[in-house]
């Protein structure tokens, strides 16, 4: 887990300035660690075409040995034989998740200090939590937690993994590392980007500053 989630690129065809399989070949360039395919709300894909696009992207990750995590769609996910899936906490209960998908990596998406201690009783390999800073990507995200909350999950005991994630950008990166997340998640600093690899290596140089 430690060495897949420092720079954890999310994108769907909706978060997209440019060519999603542009951007994530540059992005993978940059020095990102793992890949979710989020395929979601206004302007997303449907149907086949999603799968199409999954599949492509699918095949960029492989190339470059990035993990290729697929968000909340567990029969996409079964379907393209992805790395992995990440489930937010109303999609399908994360007992049925673990039983029903075949891959080996399970995320799942956390904004409460108690949906933390949840988690931590199924063997889950990361936990999402956010949204840290203020963002317009997710139409419905939560309250902003600010970084700090990741301090105070890990003060509670908690170990599970963590990536942070909302509203990142190489300006306020930093915090998130410094709260003791094992790295950080974002979609638009990279996927609003017109230089995707540029914007990868700064936030890739960061992590290791921090
Ligand atoms: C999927 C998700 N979950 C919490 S915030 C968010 C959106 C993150 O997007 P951005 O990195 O552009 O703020
Ligand atoms: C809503 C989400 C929250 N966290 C994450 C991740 F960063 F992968 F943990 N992905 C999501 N889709
Ligand atoms: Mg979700």
């Amino acid at each position: 887990m430690k060495q897949i989630l420092p720079l954890y690129f999310i994108m769907g065809s909706q978060d997209c300035k440019l060519d999603p399989a542009f951007t994530l070949t540059e992005a993978i360039k940059g020095g990102i660690t793992c890949f979710q395919f989020r395929e979601k709300g206004p302007g997303s894909l449907q149907g086949t075409e999603k799968v199409a696009l999954g599949r492509k992207l699918q095949r960029i990750c492989r190339e470059s040995n990035i993990p290729f995590i697929v968000n909340d769609d567990i029969e996409l996910a079964n379907t393209l034989q992805a790395d992995g899936i990440h489930v937010g906490q109303d999609d399908m209960p994360i007992e049925e998740v673990v039983h029903k998908f075949v891959g080996n990596i399970i995320g799942l998406s956390v904004h409460t200090v108690e949906e933390a201690k949840q988690a931590a009783t199924h063997n889950i390999d990361y936990i999402g939590v956010g949204p840290i800073f203020p963002t317009g990507t997710k139409k419905d995200a939560k309250k902003p937690v600010g970084a700090s909350h990741i301090h105070t999950i890990r003060d509670a005991g908690i170990s599970t993994p963590i990536v942070g994630i909302g509203g990142i950008t190489k300006q306020n990166a930093h915090h998130v590392i410094q709260a003791g997340a094992e790295g950080i998640s974002l979609i638009s600093a990279i996927s609003m980007s017109d230089y995707p690899q540029l914007a990868a290596k700064q936030l890739k140089a960061i992590l290791t500053l921090a």
